[in-house]
């Protein structure tokens, strides 16, 4: 391995100090601590440790976590009025639906119900559209996680060519609007680009946010280049009913060309709750009206 490794996980626990100091700061100035309400819907394995960390880091930033559960078979109707409340209590400052929502909710109408100034996902359209034109608003936090490491590495960004393997709203499209408003040469590739080899190539950049296991192979990396991987796929591995996390980057391959690689796990996994709750402290600040120092977080 020549490349460096991105430690994410160093970087967001950076992070969520900064965060709690301010989340402190916040409670004294405000008489009353940041809120952040999670709501699960089911009994998906993955979602429930998302969804307890999430808590457990709330309350560690010195914020109120507010923590909903529903059955599986809950009607969308039950999480549409829980989510109505939730924009009404003045005590939450964020709202989070953590996905995926079981198949007989529509995740897009649950996300529209999030009021846009509680959406701390970033997912509603109306922050899809400030993000889309430059005004300012919720991220989401898996883009402006990869953002936070990028700058931190590379410093200023313009210039660059960036490629993002991947076009979901949640993920690449935000990051590829992200990567273009810091003044990157983007392209958004995916599963049926021509020549995804040769596209990935040529980037300074690659974020690859793609869902397959280990797809971007280290024939595909431009030497030096700053490697993100975003994918955290379960794969089996040696032993009896054992498994192991990859990403969508054959880390081993790649690390022998990039500059720069995050490792799976610890790289942007887990800036994506410090984000989160990085945005849970400037949505109460907005919400009571008090300054953000600039800089601060
Ligand atoms: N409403 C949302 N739902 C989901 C989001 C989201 O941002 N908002 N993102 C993912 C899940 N997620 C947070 O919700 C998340 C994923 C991964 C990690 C993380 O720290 N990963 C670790 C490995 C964890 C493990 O061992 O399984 C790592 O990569 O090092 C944190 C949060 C989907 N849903």
């Amino acid at each position: 391995m020549s490349a460096d490794l991105i430690d994410g996980k160093a970087f967001a626990a950076g992070l969520r100090e900064r965060v709690g100091e301010v989340a402190a700061a916040f409670a004294k100035a405000a008489g009353r601590k940041a809120g952040l309400a999670v709501v699960l819907v089911g009994e998906d394995p993955a979602s429930q440790v998302y969804v307890r960390n999430k808590g457990r880091q709330t309350i560690a930033c010195n914020m109120e976590s507010f923590e909903y559960r529903l059955p599986a078979g809950a009607q969308e109707a039950e999480l549409l009025e829980l989510v109505e409340r939730l924009n009404r209590d003045p005590a939450v400052d964020g709202i989070l639906v953590q996905l995926p929502l079981p198949h007989h909710m529509d995740e897009l109408k649950v996300i529209a119900a999030i009021d846009p100034d509680k959406d701390v996902d970033g997912f509603n359209v109306v922050n899809a559209g400030r993000l889309a034109v430059g005004q300012p608003g919720f991220v989401p936090c898996t883009p402006l996680g990869c953002m936070m490491l990028l700058k931190d590495r590379l410093g200023d960004l313009s210039g660059l060519d960036a490629v993002v393997v991947g076009r979901s709203n949640i993920v690449g499209k935000p990051m590829a609007q992200l990567l273009t408003a810091a003044s990157c040469t983007v392209t958004v590739a995916h599963s049926r680009t021509r020549d995804l080899p040769e596209v990935v190539r040529r980037a300074d950049i690659v974020v690859a946010a793609v869902g397959r296991p280990q797809m971007v192979k280290g024939d595909w990396i431009k030497p030096g280049a700053t490697v993100i991987d975003v994918g955290i796929n379960r794969v089996p591995a040696a032993g009896e009913g054992k498994t192991r996390l990859v990403g969508d980057v054959d880390f081993d391959e790649a690390a022998k060309v990039a500059g720069a690689i995050t490792p799976v796990p610890g790289g942007v996994g887990p800036m994506t709750i410090a984000v989160l709750l990085r945005n849970t402290i400037v949505a109460a600040h907005r919400n009571e009206k008090i300054a953000l120092e600039e800089g601060s977080l």
